[in-house]
């Protein structure tokens, strides 16, 4: 059952102009939600409270997103699951001067963002057509009437976010561009952190990490370095990675029973944070269901949250993800 804040409009839908019938993107907007479909079938929704991604599906209709049974999706909390979007704090930063005052992963999960519309595109593979990708942008700004009122009195600056959501055949992808408006520099940290769907996390290897230095937030963030290939998930996991090199170098590839589903590459993005809360964690966090759901789920999220970026005035912070969908 969805609940909603407000009572919706009726959807609106419409096809996109200059694009041949054939291939004809539809699109849904209720105004709590913004939903858009390929010709061949996949979908992505996206909730305005948190430009939270909610949905993301296969053409075939396979979910790839884990999103919790009891998320609240009426903006009353943080969305649990899907890819809510961190900014400008990831956890909390008890000893940072300007977002010391600030909940657990800054507003941006809890604020409502404004649509900004859409686009569509023929997307490419090297010189091969991949049929027509999707795009829909999303703002919030310190004037927006949607901020997170509380939030937004602990953290004075102006600014403003555009986050756009682009969906292909084979992949989606999340970016983020930040922009200072203020007179003064601001400190950021932002990040996307997606809630994989997995079949069965005991049969999950996760690639790309081998020999990248960590914090293990599980072992009171501690320093260590990835010594193994592969990550297994075989108990609570919270893991702020900084693989070496540039960040678009290689993807981390999500292997299951021996099969890569998904690659993440990064782009200006640093950081990846691992993150399963398993068993006991899940039991209780209040909006997490069913409560074994942590088998189907990994987080891997990709942001810049090892350092703060520092903005000055009128300056711009840019970062995406691009999930792949392999196999
Ligand atoms: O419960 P939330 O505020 O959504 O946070 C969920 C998780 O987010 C990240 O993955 C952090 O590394 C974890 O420490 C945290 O538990």
């Amino acid at each position: 059952m969805v609940e909603r804040a407000n009572k919706p409009k009726p959807p609106t839908l419409s096809s996109t102009p200059g694009l041949p019938p054939q291939a004809t993107v539809t699109f849904s907007d209720d105004n709590s939600r913004v939903i858009a479909e390929l010709p061949t079938g996949e979908s992505v929704t996206v909730l305005l409270y948190g430009a939270t991604v909610i949905s993301w599906k296969d053409a075939q209709g396979d979910e790839k997103l884990w999103l919790s049974e009891a998320a609240k999706l009426d903006g009353s909390r943080a969305v649990r699951g899907g890819i809510p979007v961190v900014f400008p704090v990831f956890g909390t930063a008890p000893t940072h001067p300007q977002t010391k005052d600030l909940p657990q992963h800054g507003f941006a999960r809890t604020s409502r963002w404004e649509f900004l519309g859409k686009s569509t595109s023929e997307s490419q593979t090297g010189s091969a057509a991949n049929g027509p990708a999707v795009k829909l942008d999303f703002g919030l700004s310190s004037a927006a009437p949607g901020l997170d009122p509380i939030a937004a009195a602990r953290w004075p600056f102006k600014f403003n976010l555009i986050y756009s959501v682009t969906l292909t055949q084979t992949s989606l992808t999340t970016s983020i561009v930040v922009t200072n408006d203020d007179s003064a520099p601001f400190d950021c940290q932002v990040l996307m952190h997606t809630y994989l769907r997995v079949k069965d996390i005991t049969a999950v290897q996760v690639q790309g990490l081998a020999d990248a230095s960590y914090i293990d937030k599980v072992d009171g963030g501690a320093r260590k370095t990835q010594s193994a290939a592969e990550v297994t998930i075989t108990g609570e996991t919270d893991r702020v990675y900084t693989p070496a090199g540039d960040p678009g170098a290689g993807p981390v590839t999500v292997v299951e029973a021996g099969r890569p589903v998904y690659a993440v590459t990064r782009d200006n993005l640093s950081n990846v944070v691992v993150w399963n809360p398993w068993a006991d964690k899940a039991q209780g966090i209040a909006d997490f269901a069913p409560k074994d759901g942590f088998r189907n789920m990994i987080c891997i999220e990709p942001g810049a949250v090892g350092a703060w970026q520092s903005l000055e005035a009128g300056d711009a912070f840019e970062g995406a993800q691009t999930i792949t969908l392999l196999g």
